[in-house]
């Protein structure tokens, strides 16, 4: 089973309304006159970051990319409960958690802690209330929505390389995404669908055309934002970037920075094309576990 397969699986399993058919970037449960906005990330040492990182930035990367899923919803964070496993230099792991949480102001609520063989894993569980709702969906895409990302995309792979390579290069964006709390809080209002973009360009939209049903995604590569046009290909596949994105009303005044990529149509036998060419994840469009 591949991920999307046993993703699948569990469907039947979350039937409650709170999980979204397992199908968006987080759970979303009414709750004492609020809405909570609820999702959990692990990561693998030697997937998710290379084996001897610095731990302080796993634990960055850790709370920073469930905050991302927070941000995609448009919710504010109200807390973190973190899994940790014991190894070496536990001492940076706090370091860097202490930066994360007073970075965004999110208090440390609880979590657990062990001890065992194999690859280290860690895990997070972020806890957000919604600032807007409804909350946005990864589904409700428009035919005639323009369709949007936030900042660059590919960075994350350049800083990837640089920090395996142990280059000069910036690997900021890789050791140290930017959850974008503060412009999904202010894009909530006004989009059809949105979410944060882990595994690639590419995958991601293809999941937001499908969750919407009958719509396709048609993009124009050369409007897309790469950090290095001559990889353009690979940076909108690589994934690791949490920028944002979204379908708003074309003509929507939109409240931060970000650039149009295309455009949402009823075009029926595919729900992903690029430049005209209909794309399938057979061919890969991003990551997949
Ligand atoms: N083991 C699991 N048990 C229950 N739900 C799961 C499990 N794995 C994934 N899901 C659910 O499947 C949906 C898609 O998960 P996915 O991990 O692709 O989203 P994401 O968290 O936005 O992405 P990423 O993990 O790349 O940050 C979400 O609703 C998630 O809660
Ligand atoms: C050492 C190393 N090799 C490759 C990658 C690339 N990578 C791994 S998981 C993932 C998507 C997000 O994960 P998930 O969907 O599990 O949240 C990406 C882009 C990396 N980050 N580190
Ligand atoms: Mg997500």
């Amino acid at each position: 089973m591949n991920e999307a397969d046993f993703i699948a699986a569990l469907r039947g399993l979350a039937s409650n309304p709170g999980a979204r058919g397992l199908e968006d970037d987080a759970a979303v449960l009414e709750f004492g006159g609020e809405t909570l906005v609820l999702t959990h990330d692990t990561m693998v040492d030697g997937v998710h970051v290379l084996e001897g990182q610095d731990p302080a930035d796993i634990a960055w990367k850790l709370v920073a990319v469930n905050l991302s899923d927070l941000a995609a919803k448009g919710a504010e964070p109200a807390g973190v409960l973190l899994s940790h496993m014991l190894g070496a230099d536990d001492h940076r792991f706090v370091t860097g958690l202490r930066e994360v949480l007073d970075s965004y102001d999110v208090p440390l609520l609880g979590g657990d802690t062990v001890r065992g063989e194999g690859p280290r894993v860690w895990g997070c569980t972020a806890l957000g209330r919604a600032t807007h709702t409804p909350v946005p969906s990864r589904g409700g895409a428009k035919v005639g929505d323009a369709i949007y990302v936030t900042g660059t995309l590919g960075a994350a792979m350049l800083g990837f390389e640089a920090l395996r390579g142990g280059d000069e290069a910036d690997s900021t964006a890789y050791r140290r995404p930017r959850p974008r709390l503060e412009e999904g809080r202010l894009l909530a209002p006004h989009v059809t669908a949105m979410m944060d973009i882990s595994d690639g360009l590419l995958l991601d939209c293809w999941r937001m055309a499908c969750a919407a049903e009958f719509v396709a995604f048609e993009l124009e590569s050369d409007s897309i934002p790469v950090a290095d046009a001559s990889r353009r290909a690979e940076c909108i596949r690589w994934g690791d970037d949490y920028e944002l994105l979204f379908t708003a009303p074309v003509g929507v005044d939109l409240p931060v920075p970000a650039t149009r990529i295309g455009t949402v149509t009823d075009t029926d036998f595919a729900p992903l094309w690029l430049d005209g060419e209909a794309l399938t994840p057979e061919q890969g469009l991003g990551y997949q576990h």
